[in-house]
């Protein structure tokens, strides 16, 4: 397999006695979108700031590209690009000014169709000549992402990048994100929004009190993780479930209208279906839902801090 883009081994991160990372192992493989995923405070922007080479690491090591992020410095931080969660530009600037200022620190000169590209993608042409104090939060938000693609980074890191951003350009960006993936950029965003995370990334982790809990491909964390819900509509509303179907944890809903039934991660419907069948119930309708992301992530965090 090809020798991942981020390596990761052993980091920790201690703010004076207060241990804000734990010893993270973790790698993240070429041309992957990846979301690390934690509440608030879990350590995900120490992180990637660590990875960035903005954050020096009280233990462990990084290597970016195979090169060590701290003896490195300068070969990873070209390699990387970063969208911080905060928002920290020189406001006297206008939109424009400031790509292609950013541009320059990297050596870079920002050819007009690169430009044209970052503008169109963040949905900035009309505020191409405004400056930076004047946009609202999410344009802002859009002008830091642009600052973080001008020099074509092989690794992108997002650190929340879509929070404060309409619903309509989220959808945008998520589309951007996925083209800049099909180019190959290796992409690794946190993200608060988990159905952002379920659209977009290949694998997950997740990450509480500064313990990677997790890392698996998203579509694994769904079905070993995710429960699945199985409502039929019923013709006559029942009283109370037939003995049977109680015996497999149905239930009533609606007035008895519906029976619901749960099924484990991973498990099928096919004996539950049966024994509808089989208890001689007429049904008009069935539905079946899956637990989202966002309800796993909920699951495992609670039963970590159980
Ligand atoms: N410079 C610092 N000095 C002291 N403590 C810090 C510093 N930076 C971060 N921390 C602490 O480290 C922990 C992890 O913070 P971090 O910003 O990495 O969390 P996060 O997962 O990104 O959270 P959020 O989702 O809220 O952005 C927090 O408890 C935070 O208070």
């Amino acid at each position: 397999m090809d020798e991942p883009v981020v390596s990761i081994r052993g980091v920790a991160k201690r703010f004076g006695a207060f241990t804000a990372l734990g010893g993270v192992d973790l790698d993240v493989r070429r041309g992957e979108i990846f979301a690390l995923l934690g509440p608030n405070g879990a350590g995900k922007t120490t992180l990637i700031s660590i990875v960035a080479g903005l954050l020096r690491a009280s233990a462990g090591t990084v290597r970016v590209l195979g090169r060590d992020v701290v003896a490195d410095y300068r070969y990873t931080r070209r390699h990387v690009g970063l969208v911080p969660q905060e928002i920290n530009f020189d406001p006297f600037f206008t939109v424009e000014e400031a790509l292609r200022i950013q541009a320059g620190y990297f050596g870079v000169t920002l050819a007009p169709e690169r430009l044209e590209e970052i503008l169109v993608a963040l949905d900035l042409v009309a505020k191409r000549h405004v400056n930076a104090r004047a946009l609202s939060g999410g344009m802002k938000r859009r002008l830091l992402i642009g600052k973080a693609l001008v020099h074509a980074p092989e690794v992108l890191f997002l650190d929340e990048p879509t929070a404060g951003v309409d619903v309509e350009l989220r959808q945008q960006l998520w589309r951007y994100v996925r083209t800049l993936q099909s180019r190959g950029t290796t992409i690794v965003l946190t993200t608060h929004y988990l159905e952002e995370a379920e659209e977009l990334a290949d694998r997950v982790g997740i990450i509480d009190r500064g313990r990677l809990l997790l890392v698996e491909d998203k579509a694994e964390v769904l079905r070993r993780y995710a429960k699945k819900t199985l409502r039929a509509t019923l013709a006559a509303p029942l009283a109370a479930v037939p003995p049977a179907l109680a015996g497999m944890g149905a239930r009533l809903e609606d007035g008895g209208r519906i029976l619901a039934i749960d099924a484990e991660p991973g498990a099928s419907f096919g004996r539950a279906v049966a024994a509808v069948a089989a208890a001689g119930l007429a049904v008009e309708d069935v539905e079946t839902q899956r637990m989202r992301l966002e309800d796993v992530f909920v699951t495992l965090l609670r039963s970590d801090r159980s």
